[in-house]
């Protein structure tokens, strides 16, 4: 059976679900025991990368560079890892990040939109770094299509490339479907990334591995955004029982969320909204800013999910959750002060 490698990400996508607010201590404390149980790659950021901290996305309680200094002293045998988006974050970004201990780039573009890697994936590749394409919202595109951008990624020097299931709006037969065929197309491992909007995250994510990826990504005790994501403990238990090679010690992982447990702001769970983000295939990260939405103008935030959904907006336009909002409730006519 083949090795299988684990990239986490609680302190990266877990930031969503964290509105962006673990402190750099926290991180270190969660990355020491993330580091201890084997884990190969751990990602830090703000949920939406180098430089998401803003009024756009949300502000974080410290710099990226803070959480990544701080992640990079604990760390004896991990990679530690950033997430870029390309306009998000700027080549300058990855420099400091590199001086801060970053060794894995993990850049990140809409499924049609790769094209907008290249200049990062270079200087990545220039800097001596992993390079990871991360092909977000691959649920709205056929496989065709992935595999023409993920190809456009190994191009520009992606040693892995992803298939980013950001809205966990995909079900087994699909995944199985789409890794499949960039296995076949790919000269470079390919990757997964699920969400649990469906309740599916675990087992998409075997899809994924007996489909032919070989790196693919867990958060402890799921925290991420949306329903979270993959469970990264979980997973391990899972991969090791289906006999997959796994470099990590099941009871340390359980130790590690463990350690993450008394920092999480809520209980990571599917509820009624989460569902719908997956049902209607929204962006999982919409979510928190979905509830003040519509907290802020009284409306059932699975109405506005819903018709996120239908103008199949995509990540960045966050601002345009509040604009959504405001037209439904000038239709029903709530008065907001
Ligand atoms: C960059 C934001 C986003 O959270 C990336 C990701 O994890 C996804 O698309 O699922
Ligand atoms: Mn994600």
């Amino acid at each position: 059976m083949p090795h299988i490698r684990i990239m986490d990400t609680t302190l990266r996508d877990g930031m969503h679900a964290m509105a962006h607010q673990f402190t750099p201590e926290q991180m270190a404390q969660v990355g020491a025991a993330l580091d201890e149980a084997g884990v190969d790659v751990i990602e830090v950021t703000h949920g939406d990368g180098l430089a998401g901290s803003s009024f756009q996305y949300g502000f974080a309680a410290a710099t990226d560079e803070e959480y990544l200094k701080a992640v990079a002293a604990t760390l004896k045998r991990a990679k530690l890892a950033a997430l870029i988006l390309p306009g998000i974050g700027t080549c300058e970004d990855m420099r400091t990040a590199v001086k801060a201990g970053v060794k894995v780039f993990r850049i990140a573009t809409h499924v049609t939109e790769a094209d907008v890697s290249e200049e990062h994936m270079g200087l990545a590749k220039e800097m001596g770094t992993e390079v990871v394409g991360f092909l977000m919202m691959s649920h709205t595109v056929g496989k065709e299509k992935i595999a023409e951008q993920a190809k456009l990624m190994e191009s520009y020097g992606a040693d892995v490339v992803y298939v980013v299931d950001s809205a966990g709006a995909m079900i087994p037969s699909e995944v199985k479907e789409k890794v499949s065929y960039l296995c076949s197309v790919l000269k470079v491992p390919v990757g997964f990334h699920a969400h649990n909007n469906l309740g599916l995250a675990v087992g998409n994510t075997l899809a994924a591995v007996d489909a032919g990826a070989t790196v693919v990504d867990g958060t402890l005790r799921g925290l991420g955004a949306g329903a979270g994501n993959t469970c990264t403990e979980v997973l391990v238990a899972a991969l090791k029982k289906a006999g997959y090679k796994v470099d990590m010690d099941l009871y340390k992982i359980m130790d590690a969320a463990t350690t993450l447990e008394p920092m999480m702001r809520r209980p990571q769970v599917i509820d009624n909204s989460s569902i719908i983000l997956g049902y209607a295939g929204v962006y999982s990260s919409f979510l928190l800013h979905t509830y003040r939405a519509a907290e802020k103008f009284r409306l059932d935030p699975r109405d506005i999910l819903l018709e996120l959904g239908r103008r199949k907006i995509v990540g960045g336009q966050e601002d345009y959750i509040l604009d959504v909002a405001y037209e439904m409730a000038q239709k029903k006519n709530i008065m907001v002060g």
